[in-house]
């Protein structure tokens, strides 16, 4: 079952469990601009890939066509995410006393569920306005990875002889390291002062509906798109490989109560529910401000130096302090991910959230805040930044309607049908074209390299956008390749002088080869958009989503949109 990809207005018929806040953070008195003078803004993870993933040359070629079939049969139903939601909520008031108890200081939200798929949420508890502090959680209370992440705990634990490997891991594998310690070990946290985070443990999903480890093979065919069912492989692979380093590395305590099915719920809870940024930091620290202001003072008052000398010695403490805090982090390009009691309670919208996640920087806390007015019983939804569909249905499980962020990637170029082109444009491709782009990279890969499931579309795939169409550079691309002799020698046989238009039909030549390889990619499909729709109905009309047929579903509506705007 979807929904608008809005905040909703008020909710009927949902369950509410968790009590509302006696005398938590009076948010109607604060404002952002007074209390949080430094805030860093976070994004949920993913944030700053540019995802896209590769693919396979042979997967796209024009030898697919569209079989008519029952694809009723080979699709899952999906009924299991209210039910299990409902047992979720029913320990979500331990989880929001255990915060409460632990200074997570929280009004105006509860954790509640919607009743749809999106399990369960923030829902605004009383109106609110812009600006207003919802949330605020202490640095201590989150669990946390950096890259490379020194984890004393984790080093001293679980990875006694080998502390390099946990340091080396990756961010996800990493914080699915801490989160199965605290879940199977020792749920006590020593940096939270010593508590026990199991009650926020018990929160979380323990199933997740993400693709790669979750669904059938044949499931994964569903999705009818190439670059989708490639980056889950490779991710698949990563996983794999970061859990053989926690094999040879970790303690036998540790290996004996973790599997591998546990370690793929930390990095599927670790990737559905972090946020990242670049700031790696500490918080604000007094102490040397103070320090530093007393020394002053005192080397004035005993007639040490002049007041000068005592002003630069000053100033080399704070700019020592700020180099720290947020020069030497950016440079080094450190990222933290951070998974935040109760902040991670919030769903995903694409365009216009009304909640936002910050870090705190003179409050060493982290705070979900309102960035407009929401009314009572309105869902409290974050954006966990620009992610297409690939992503929200790779990583996070779900898929958005018409999400503005979504992107299909057509093979490459160099493995368009060039006869059916031609055919189309009535023009033929002249000696040298296709060498010259291949030279310049502008025909792609004929097969993919990395090995890393974050690399984006590292084929070179034509990428389609639903914000601004087809990519610049592919248009450029060909209004060379199907120039004319002439126009060709006119721009001295250079692809940069393709950048502009060079003639109206030149113009009009390129934009029917673009629109007649989308079309052909839309007729490659085995399934038309008009089938995924009666499909979907009616699957819903048996109270099931297939997360599957909605994926392809929208990618066709992409491809359709990007044809009919080349028209
Ligand atoms: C950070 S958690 C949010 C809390 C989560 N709903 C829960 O029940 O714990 C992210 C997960 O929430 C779900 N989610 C978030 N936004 C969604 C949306 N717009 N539609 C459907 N599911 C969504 C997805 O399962 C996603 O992996």
């Amino acid at each position: 079952m979807s929904r608008p990809a809005v905040c909703e207005g008020d909710r009927r018929g949902r369950g509410t469990v968790a009590k509302q806040p006696a005398n938590n953070l009076a948010i109607m008195a604060r404002r952002r601009g007074l209390l949080l003078p430094i805030a860093v803004g976070v994004s949920c993870i993913n944030c700053g890939f540019a995802f896209a993933p590769a693919h396979q040359s042979t997967s796209h070629q024009r030898t697919t066509r569209r079989t008519t079939r029952s694809a009723l049969s080979a699709v899952k139903v999906k009924t299991s995410s209210p039910s299990k939601s409902s047992s979720r909520l029913s320990r979500t008031s331990a989880f929001t006393d255990w915060a409460k108890e632990n200074n997570i200081k929280y009004a105006g939200v509860e954790v509640s569920s919607g009743g749809d798929n999106s399990g369960l949420g923030l829902y605004v508890t009383q109106d609110i306005n812009a600006n207003d502090v919802l949330i605020q959680v202490p640095t201590n209370m989150v669990i946390q990875a950096e890259s490379p992440d020194y984890n004393t705990v984790m080093e001293r634990e679980v990875f006694d002889s080998n502390p390099k490997a946990y340091r080396n891991l990756q961010w996800w594998a990493a914080l699915s390291v801490q989160l199965n310690y605290y879940d199977k070990i020792n749920p006590v946290n020593d940096k939270a002062g010593g508590i026990s985070i199991q009650p926020w443990l018990n929160s979380l999903p323990r199933v997740y509906d993400t693709p790669a480890f979750n669904w059938a093979e044949s499931s994964l065919e569903e999705l009818q798109y190439r670059p989708m069912i490639e980056a889950v492989a490779l991710q698949k692979r990563a996983w794999k490989k970061e859990f053989e380093t926690v094999q040879k590395a970790a303690s036998k305590d540790f290996l004996s109560k973790v599997s591998f099915e546990d370690f793929v719920w930390g990095c599927e809870t670790a990737r559905s529910r972090a946020f990242s940024g670049a700031y790696s930091g500490s918080a604000f620290n007094p102490i040397p401000y103070a320090t530093v202001t007393v020394l002053v003072a005192v080397y004035v008052a005993l007639g040490i130096g002049s007041i000068e000398q005592a002003a630069n010695g000053a100033a080399l403490v704070i700019c020592g302090s700020i180099l720290k805090d947020f020069v030497v982090p950016k440079l080094l390009k450190i990222q933290k991910y951070v998974i935040c009691p109760l902040i991670d309670m919030a769903n995903h919208v694409g365009t216009g959230a009304a909640g936002n996640v910050s870090f705190e920087y003179f409050a060493d806390g982290y705070s979900l805040s309102a960035l407009s007015n929401a009314k009572k019983g309105s869902e409290m939804f974050i954006s966990y930044g620009p992610r297409s569909n690939d992503q929200l249905l790779q990583y996070y499980g779900f898929v958005e309607e018409q999400n503005a962020h979504d992107i299909y990637i057509l093979p490459p170029i160099r493995e368009w049908d060039i006869g059916q082109l031609e055919e189309a444009c009535g023009r033929k491709i002249g000696n040298g074209r296709l060498e010259k782009l291949d030279r310049v990279g502008l025909l792609g890969k004929a097969a993919a390299n990395s090995e890393n499931p974050d690399a984006a579309n590292d084929i070179g795939g034509v990428v389609l956008t639903r914000a601004s169409g087809i990519d610049p550079a592919v248009t450029q691309a060909l209004r060379a390749l199907i120039s004319t002799d002439s126009e060709w020698q006119d721009s001295g046989e250079s692809i940069g002088n393709f950048a502009e238009m060079v003639s109206a039909e030149n113009e009009q030549a390129a934009r029917t080869v673009a629109r007649r390889a989308m079309e052909l990619e839309l007729e490659s499909k085995p399934t038309t958009i008009e089938e995924d729709v009666n499909l979907l109905k009616v699957m819903q009309d048996k109270d099931g989503v297939d997360l599957a047929v909605k994926f392809r579903l929208e990618k066709k509506k992409l491809l359709q949109e990007a044809i009919s705007r080349m028209r």
